[in-house]
């Protein structure tokens, strides 16, 4: 038995990607995709994408009534990735997202959707493995190091900042150290966000360039000595085997998993 997938941005950086992925996945079947553009058209009939005959679909609610499915992977843009979440779930779709940039209160209702209606859901800001070791690795470090800093780094076309990993980075060392706040107590900006933003102390920096895919440093600092935490995406290749693993991981859950840290064995 396939896995069938809906997959929502195919034509995106991570969506393309990640079509190739499933399309040469003998476990995987990809059933159909969720676009803004190209209602009703095949995607084989679309130029640049991969000769599979499967419908594309505007509106997702009437994609996820009339297409049968096991999981929808979300891999489009913010302002919408929420919306079909939730629709996925409330139709009882195991759901897989990677979209970054969804608040906590769009992640807690999203949980109680997925865990009021028994459907397996992931949200995982980061794929690759390396990133969830780092983020780890930063969690368990400042369990001794209470100074930290994050500075992420990002290809200049994301839409989001900070990125979803720095988030729950910063919530994971949240985890093992108390509320604090860092540096000088009357430091002053003298240029609006020099310091980055700030949660429960801990300061997030955004890089955004060209040339960039996606990179974080997590800087831990003591007395007389740092310690840097880093992990580099050089392509989006890194994400696949996470999206692979985490589709067959979601297939045993019925309830929303946040990190997947919190999946991994
Ligand atoms: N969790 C992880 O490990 C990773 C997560 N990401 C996240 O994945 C998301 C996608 O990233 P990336 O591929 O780089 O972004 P892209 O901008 O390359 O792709 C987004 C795609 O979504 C499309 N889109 C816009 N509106 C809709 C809609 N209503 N329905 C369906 N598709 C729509 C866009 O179309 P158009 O171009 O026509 O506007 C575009 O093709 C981002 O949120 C990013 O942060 C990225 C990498 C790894
Ligand atoms: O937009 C991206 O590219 C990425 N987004 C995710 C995030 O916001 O953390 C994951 C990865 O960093 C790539």
């Amino acid at each position: 038995m396939t896995i069938k997938v809906i997959i929502s941005g195919p034509r995106g950086r991570m969506g393309r990607e990640a079509l190739d992925m499933i399309i040469n996945d003998k476990d995987l079947e990809l059933v159909a995709c969720i676009d803004r553009m190209n209602d009703g058209k095949r995607l084989s009939d679309v130029e640049g994408m991969p000769n599979v005959n499967v419908p594309i679909f505007v509106e997702p609610n009437q994609c996820f009534q009339s297409v049968s499915a096991d999981i929808f992977l979300e891999l489009s843009i913010p302002e919408v990735g929420f919306d079909h979440t939730k629709l996925a779930l409330m139709s009882k779709i195991k759901s897989v997202v990677g979209t970054s940039g969804f608040t906590s209160e769009q992640i807690d209702l999203l949980t109680n959707i997925a865990n009021e209606n028994k459907v397996g859901c992931i949200i995982a800001p980061n794929f690759a493995i390396g990133a969830v070791l780092m983020m780890q690795f930063a969690k368990k470090a400042a369990t001794y190091f209470s100074d930290v800093e994050i500075i992420e780094k990002h290809h200049d076309q994301k839409l989001d900042a900070p990125s979803g990993t720095a988030v729950k980075t910063a919530k994971m060392i949240q985890e093992s150290r108390q509320a604090k706040r860092q540096g000088h107590p009357n430091e002053k900006e003298t240029m609006d966000g020099a310091r980055g933003a700030d949660t429960e102390g801990i300061r997030i920096h955004s890089v955004r360039l060209p040339g960039l895919v996606a990179h974080q440093e997590v800087i831990l600092g003591g007395l007389g000595q740092t310690l840097t935490i880093t992990h580099d995406s050089y392509n989006r290749k890194s994400f696949m085997t996470g999206i692979k693993y985490a589709l067959g991981k979601v297939m045993q859950l019925e309830k929303l998993v946040y990190g997947m840290e919190n999946v991994m064995d």
